[in-house]
């Protein structure tokens, strides 16, 4: 019994984690992770990375994805609020190059779950954010890439008040658009 609870999402794969959670006079405990409990509930990746990252208001990273070999990523807010998206890059999806988001927060510590094959991003929302990150498979930085945050064939929409841009990094700022991304290969390894 793991007291994780997973609720399917609208893109097929897309996961809102809802962790156990436990309070006592001493404060809170949090299990984000379980693999018998994520393998049950049909995710059984290996977890190879484990990172954490510090972001300020108005951050935006991503939206990221490997190529080929895709992570499976489960996103959790340790602190602050986030606005998280995941956008379909399977070949053949019916929901390719769809976008669906989600807010994270430490207060309804929700958690993403987002299968190979998915970019993924997200937009700060609270004074900081504290972002845990478990992925499947391993980090390769020549592989590592993704589109455009403001792609517009995909059209997220970040709830960014009119005319504001958000703080990305210079990697992030020079993204391909979706169409150029699509242009330079396959996510999948051939
Ligand atoms: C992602 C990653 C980065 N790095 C290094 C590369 C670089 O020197 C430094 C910062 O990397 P980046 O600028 O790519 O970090 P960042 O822009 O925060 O990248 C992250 O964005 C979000 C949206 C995700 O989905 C993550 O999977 C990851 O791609 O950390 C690793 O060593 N291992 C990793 O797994």
């Amino acid at each position: 019994m793991s007291g994780l609870e997973f609720t399917p999402l609208r893109l097929e794969g897309l996961q809102k984690v809802t962790p156990f959670y436990a309070t006592d006079l001493r404060g809170y405990f949090l299990k984000i992770y379980e693999k018998g409990a994520f393998r049950r509930a049909g995710m059984d990746g290996e977890i190879w990375e484990s990172f954490v990252t510090f972001s300020k208001r108005n951050v935006l990273r991503g939206l990221h994805i490997q190529r080929p070999n895709p992570q499976a990523k489960l996103v959790t807010v340790l602190y602050g609020e986030i606005f998280d998206v995941g956008v379909d890059l399977r070949q053949g999806s019916p929901t390719y190059g769809q976008w669906e988001g989600l807010v994270l927060s430490h207060e309804n510590r929700q958690g993403l779950y987002l299968p190979e094959g998915f970019a993924h991003g997200f937009l700060v929302r609270s004074d900081f954010a504290l972002v845990s990150y478990l992925c499947s498979g391993a980090y390769d930085p020549k592989g590592d890439g993704g589109v455009r945050w403001d792609d517009a064939d995909i059209g997220v929409d970040w709830g960014l008040p009119r005319g504001m841009r958000p703080i990305v990094s210079q990697r992030d700022g020079n993204l391909p658009t979706l169409a150029d991304f699509e242009r330079q290969g396959s996510i999948w390894k051939e």
